[in-house]
């Protein structure tokens, strides 16, 4: 094993399992030293300066906090594009790109309104608006921190969205209409944070991931409402959620009087998604 990928490991013993604290080395040696494959695996030696010995020094004892790493580099990869994050956002989860895949595969033809509320780093409006022919796309998210981070990842990938602040919860609905309204919601109740990994708990911002016990549906419920009066006739609807409140969701939007109310499991076999038509 390289030396210096034995060294991150040692430091991390006590804090990640191994195979955590080998993805985590090879991370960092490729996304912050610019090692090469040759470098990592072929057993040739490369010496730290004093100032990288330095740097990743810092950067290990931030690991052993529990830090995200994606926070300590910056970066998260989401559809193949490339995001800027730190503690403002939410850091992009692979069941949110099976959410965008599905708009994609549903939705090829162009010149598509859209709207996502609660943007986050703009990982769903952004790679919309990549992928999405010629859309119109429009985000909203309460926190300014996020719609900072946001606006740089649009001009990190070169796509122009409507970034607005605005709460959702107070909100009674726009004259504007749109063919797509999509939402990656604050959704775990409190408590479920008893379950939660500190990484998550005591780094992500809570704004992004936390709804009352008592109001599981709150998001899905106020941006359903604002759909019946947004949504174009035979608009879609698009809803990342809870996996224990699959069942529940879906009641709600049909009540409402939403139609083909679909809901699919995520990659880990877990209620993820739901799309309806209004
Ligand atoms: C679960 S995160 C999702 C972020 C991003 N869409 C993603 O999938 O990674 C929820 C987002 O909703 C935003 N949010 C929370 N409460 C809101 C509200 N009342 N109105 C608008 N946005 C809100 C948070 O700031 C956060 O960015």
């Amino acid at each position: 094993m390289n030396p210096i990928t034995y060294y991150i490991k040692q430091a991390l013993a006590d804090y990640y399992p191994d195979s955590e604290a080998a993805s985590l080395a090879k991370l960092l040696l490729t996304q912050v030293f610019g090692f090469t494959v040759i470098e990592l695996y072929g057993g040739k030696d490369r010496s730290f300066s004093e100032y990288e010995q330095k740097q990743l020094d810092d950067i290990l004892i931030r690991l052993q906090k529990h830090e995200p790493v994606q926070y300590i580099i910056g970066m998260e990869m989401f559809y193949g594009l490339s995001f800027e994050v730190d503690e403002n956002v939410l850091i992009p989860r692979p069941e949110t790109e099976e959410l965008v895949e599905w708009i994609l595969k549903d939705n090829k033809e162009g010149g598509l309104r859209v709207l996502d509320i609660g943007t986050g780093s703009g990982c769903i409006p952004i790679t919309l608006a990549k992928f999405l022919l010629h859309a119109d796309i429009a985000s909203w998210d309460i926190s300014d921190g996020a719609l900072e981070v946001a606006r740089r990842n649009c001009r990190r990938n070169d796509v122009k969205v409507r970034l607005e602040r605005k709460d959702v919860l107070q909100t009674s609905s726009s004259e504007e209409q749109f063919d797509i309204i999509v939402s990656n919601p604050p959704y775990i109740t409190e408590k479920e944070k008893a379950a939660m990994e500190a990484n998550v708990l005591e780094w992500e911002p809570s704004v992004a991931l936390f709804v009352p016990d008592e109001q599981p549906l709150l998001f899905y419920t106020k941006i359903a409402e604002l759909g019946l009066e947004m949504l174009v006739s035979g608009g879609r609807l698009y809803f990342e959620i809870n996996r224990d409140y699959g069942a529940a969701t879906v009641g709600m939007l049909e009540r409402l009087g939403y139609h083909h109310v679909e809901l699919r499991k995520d990659l880990s076999g877990n209620d993820r998604m739901i799309k309806a038509i209004r």
